[in-house]
């Protein structure tokens, strides 16, 4: 039913809402009968392709590790009755025996071990999984494993599964007595592990002797600078700065040594970094300087002031020269905390750290600071940075009693509106209303998107964490279960105005099922980046509706890919699409 606009406009009002409702409902019915059809061909097509309807499948491999994880005994005595492989490796190189030692299931730990498996496995990075389990602390797999393991094992750092059980806890004990019981003497382990640095040292000595590249990088982009910071190997440091190393040399993801040095709490290193004229303020892969990822706060409040001076510096660069080397930190590394004698837990590979100690960490920080905050102030006005935690932990804000509108007792538009209203003035900006997330475009910047709370969202369960507050990412975390709970596609409908955040909650879901997407996490975040930047309507500060390629205003830009294509074609295939400047298509 097709109705002249100018026709429709002079009608009285009540017959006009009456005709557009009945063009609605044409439009509705045209639209449903086009879907039916199209669903009819569809399922023909595929029953001629399939016989039967599509279905996610997945290996024997990946159903026994996700039901390791969620702890389905049942399920993996039938996985394994029906051929899974006990020997299969995990993305990290590791075993199942990794994985249960990751996620404390002892049942499928002591099933796989009845198997045969290898209790000494090592994986990528030469852990065993006593390693994983004191890691996580998880004492009862580190009793199953005494048994048979090997816990003089050293990983790539030189660390005996030992140096990662924090001192006091379950499984430290556990192993020390192990280790005393067998005489084990501690004082010897101490010296195995001093031999590490010094063999570097010798190496690097040996390097520029030969006239070797201090500078050489692995396919990585680690440099031997990266290595000795991560690793608190001050002497080695200092001498490859003394060689001409680059101070300022990054890495595939765009990391420095004194994002390293700063990461694994290597304060004498991030001085002497800061000293060699490191600058403070270079940004990683994912948007961080290194004072954001500080291990201590002493750190961060050295790189802070470190910052301060870059920025004068960089305002007057006369003033670099009248500046000593030595005095800016000097003031400060004299009240240097007393380093510990214990073996240094956290010279930790990256990757361990990142997957396995660092969630948990922060996980306790972030509860610790939100339940600090829910007793100071459940309206959460006063929002104070507590000591032991990070700025951007606690800005994500503490559960409230309206964090799901569905609960209300009084449910109207004015209520409704009045509840969001108030949450967007505190930055609450989702909402639950029972399954659907709402999310009011704050326009602004907000600090909770960051892979640290990324990590806070991943669950084991699928559950949502009540400890946590409303987010896309607990979304994007329940989708991804339902993945393996319903082995079936999973689909994200987001609906709201245009310039509301769809495209912007599109990206964080991305973002954070790519977290998820373990082994080769980097690579794929980045070739998601790539498709979305080409994909994208948006170019720089300019808002380029869909709508509007059919008619472009005035200086607005075209598709990112548009460009793309002009700058690629020749002259010649430029001419047989008919394309001449930019300016002259829309
Ligand atoms: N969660 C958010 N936090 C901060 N700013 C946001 C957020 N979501 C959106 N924005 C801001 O709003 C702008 C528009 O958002 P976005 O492009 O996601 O809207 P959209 O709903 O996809 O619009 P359209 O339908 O027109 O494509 C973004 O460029 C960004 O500046």
């Amino acid at each position: 039913m097709e109705i002249d606009q100018c026709l429709l406009e002079s009608l009285p009002l009540g017959q006009r809402q009456r005709l557009v409702k009945r063009m609605r409902c044409d439009q509705i019915k045209a639209y449903y009968e086009r879907e039916k059809a199209f669903q009819k061909q569809e399922g023909h097509v595929k029953k001629l392709k399939h016989g039967k309807n599509h279905r996610v499948h997945f290996n024997l491999a990946d159903m026994i590790q996700d039901a390791i994880i969620h702890h389905d005994d049942k399920e993996v005595l039938r996985l394994l009755k029906d051929g899974a492989d006990p020997h299969t490796l995990i993305s990290s190189g590791g075993s199942l025996l990794h994985l249960c030692a990751r996620y404390d299931n002892a049942f499928a730990a002591e099933i796989l071990i009845d198997t045969g498996v290898n209790v000494n496995h090592q994986d990528e990075d030469f852990w065993t999984s006593v390693h994983v389990a004191c890691a996580c602390d998880n004492p009862d797999i580190v009793l199953l494993l005494l048994a048979g393991a090997n816990v003089l094992l050293q990983d790539v750092n030189g660390n005996i599964a030992l140096d990662y059980a924090m001192e006091g806890t379950e499984s430290s004990c556990i192993l020390l007595t192990y280790l005393e019981e067998n005489g084990v003497d501690l004082n010897s382990l101490r010296q195995m592990k001093i031999q590490r640095p010094m063999a570097m040292l010798a190496d690097v000595k040996q390097l520029i002797l030969a006239g070797g590249n201090v500078n050489q990088k692995n396919d990585k982009g680690v440099t031997l600078l990266h290595i000795a910071c991560a690793n608190g190997y001050k002497d080695v440091a200092s001498l490859i700065l003394d060689h001409g190393a680059d101070v300022n040399v990054v890495d595939n993801q765009y990391w420095t040594p004194l994002h390293l040095a700063a990461k694994y709490g290597q304060t004498n290193l991030v001085k002497l970094l800061l000293m060699h004229q490191a600058n403070p303020s270079l940004l990683s892969y994912s948007d961080e300087k290194p004072s954001d990822i500080a291990a201590s706060e002493f750190i961060e409040e050295m790189l802070l002031k470190a910052e301060t001076v870059w920025e004068e510096k960089m305002k007057d660069p006369l003033s670099v020269s009248a500046l000593s080397q030595e005095e800016p930190y000097e003031e400060i590394i004299q009240d240097l905390p007393a380093l510990s004698n214990k073996l240094n837990p956290l010279a930790l590979p990256i990757a361990k750290q990142d997957s396995l100690l660092e969630k948990d960490t922060m996980f306790k920080d972030a509860t610790k600071a939100l339940c600090k905050q829910q007793s100071q102030d459940t309206a959460s006005d006063n929002i104070t940075v507590t000591d032991t935690t990070k700025l951007e932990q606690v800005k994500l804000m503490p559960p409230a009693p309206n964090d799901d509108l569905a609960t209300l007792s009084e449910l109207t538009d004015s209520s409704l509106l009045y509840e969001i209203q108030k949450r967007f003035s505190n930055n609450q900006i989702y909402t639950y209303i029972g399954d659907i997330l709402l999310l009011v475009n704050p326009f602004k910047e907000l600090p909770i998107y960051s892979t640290m709370v990324t990590q806070l969202y991943l669950s084991d369960s699928g559950k949502l964490c009540s400890s946590l507050p409303p987010h896309i990412f607990s979304c994007a975390e329940r989708a991804y279960h339902m993945l393996f709970q319903e082995r079936r596609p999973q689909c994200f409908i987001l609906s709201g105005e245009s310039g509301s955040g769809k495209t912007e909650a599109c990206k964080q879901i991305v973002k954070h099922l790519t977290c998820r997407s373990s082994s080769s996490r980097s690579t794929f975040d980045s070739k998601i980046k790539h498709v979305s930047s080409i994909l994208s309507s948006r170019i720089y500060t300019y808002m380029l509706e869909k709508s509007r390629v059919v008619m472009q205003p005035l200086n607005q830009s075209n598709f990112l890919v548009f460009y793309l294509l002009m700058d690629g074609l020749s002259a010649e295939e430029k001419y047989g699409l008919y394309l001449s400047n930019l300016s002259a298509h829309r």
